[in-house]
């Protein structure tokens, strides 16, 4: 897995430079983004990224798209196995809508779907694993849906030569302490409380997912404004979670008033936390390069609580029991 990891910039560019044919249509007032696990979160990146643009974007995680969903609306369908049975069964609905659909897959059911109905689909290589897959299915998708995605070239570009620096920061320093992602590792003992900010969410989500199905621990996550209003209460009584403060270089005035308050309350309550502060760019380039950091975090946790970040037998075990 770490090698797929350690290729990361490499593949980002690759794919965003590939030769695949871009979306056909160009406008596009509501993109739904249909996905499971990683897959879905890649619509959760899109939804970050456009979200200060005109473009109404929704992420649908299971089996059913929305009423909201028309025959107007783009259904972009992401399974990196191509074989996930809510992700089919979403795009059995989009077919059924008569949406205009574009599928992203590593062959699998999804894509004999797709030859068999006429529906646009793009092929791309899976490395390893779905998560590994990540900047392989991203950066493709930068690509094609160039047509409906209202995100300037120098930022996407900006994005792919910070993955590099970071991935310079993190491989230079492989086993050594200085290595950002080692830190982390080291300071998680407990159940990690994610705090993040509205723009960051894909990234406080990603990570999540990647202690979870990486380190084989749980984790939490909260909204840093939304948490204020009710998570913040269980602090009084809980000692088993630590919470991590993901923060992004030039958050909102107001957020960065949020963040000095609930330092501050930590410290009073004598709370060990750990701030992890993105890089500076644009907002693809922020996801990007704290994701980057993280999911490597979750692989050197694993390896630090002796477990192979590999397997996943618990959801083996659920998708064996579905029909
Ligand atoms: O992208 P796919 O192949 O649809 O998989 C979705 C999710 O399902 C899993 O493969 C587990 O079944 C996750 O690891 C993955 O993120």
């Amino acid at each position: 897995m770490h090698k797929v990891y350690d290729r990361w910039p490499e593949i980002a560019r690759k794919n965003y430079f590939s030769d695949l044919s871009q979306i056909e249509f160009t406008k596009c007032p509501h993109i739904v983004f249909a996905g499971m696990g990683g897959s879905g979160a890649i619509g959760d990146i899109f939804s970050a990224i456009l979200s200060k643009t005109s473009t109404h974007v929704t992420v649908v995680k299971g089996y059913h798209l929305p009423k909201t969903v028309t025959n107007n609306s783009v259904v972009v369908v992401i399974s990196i196995s191509g074989n996930t049975v809510e992700t089919i069964s979403m795009l059995k609905n989009a077919i059924e809508i008569n949406s205009k659909i574009i599928v992203f897959s590593d062959g699998g059911k999804i894509k004999d779907i797709c030859n068999e109905k006429n529906i646009p689909h793009r092929n791309i290589k899976k490395y390893h694993s779905p998560r590994a897959s990540f900047t392989s299915f991203l950066y493709s998708m930068l690509h094609v849906l160039k047509p409906i995605i209202p995100i300037e070239e120098k930022d996407i570009i900006e994005s792919i030569k910070e993955l590099e620096n970071m991935s310079i920061k993190i491989n230079s320093k492989k086993i050594s302490k200085e290595n950002p992602s080692i830190q982390i590792s080291e300071w998680i003992k407990d159940t990690p409380v994610i705090y993040y900010p509205w723009g960051l969410e894909p990234v406080a989500i990603r990570f999540k997912n990647s202690l979870q199905e990486n380190s084989k621990i749980q984790a939490v996550i909260e909204d840093v404004i939304e948490s204020c209003h009710n998570g913040i209460v269980t602090w009084d009584k809980q000692n088993n979670f630590q919470p991590i403060l993901i923060r992004g270089q030039k958050d909102y005035e107001k957020t960065k008033e949020r963040w000095e308050i609930l330092k501050e309350f930590f410290s009073e309550k004598k709370i060990d936390y750990k701030e992890i502060i993105s890089e500076n760019g644009n907002i693809l380039t922020k996801i990007i390069c704290l994701i980057y950091l993280l999911d490597y975090a979750s692989i050197y946790l694993a390896i630090k609580l002796k477990v192979d970040p590999t397997p996943v037998n618990a959801i083996e075990y659920i998708k064996n029991k579905l029909n």
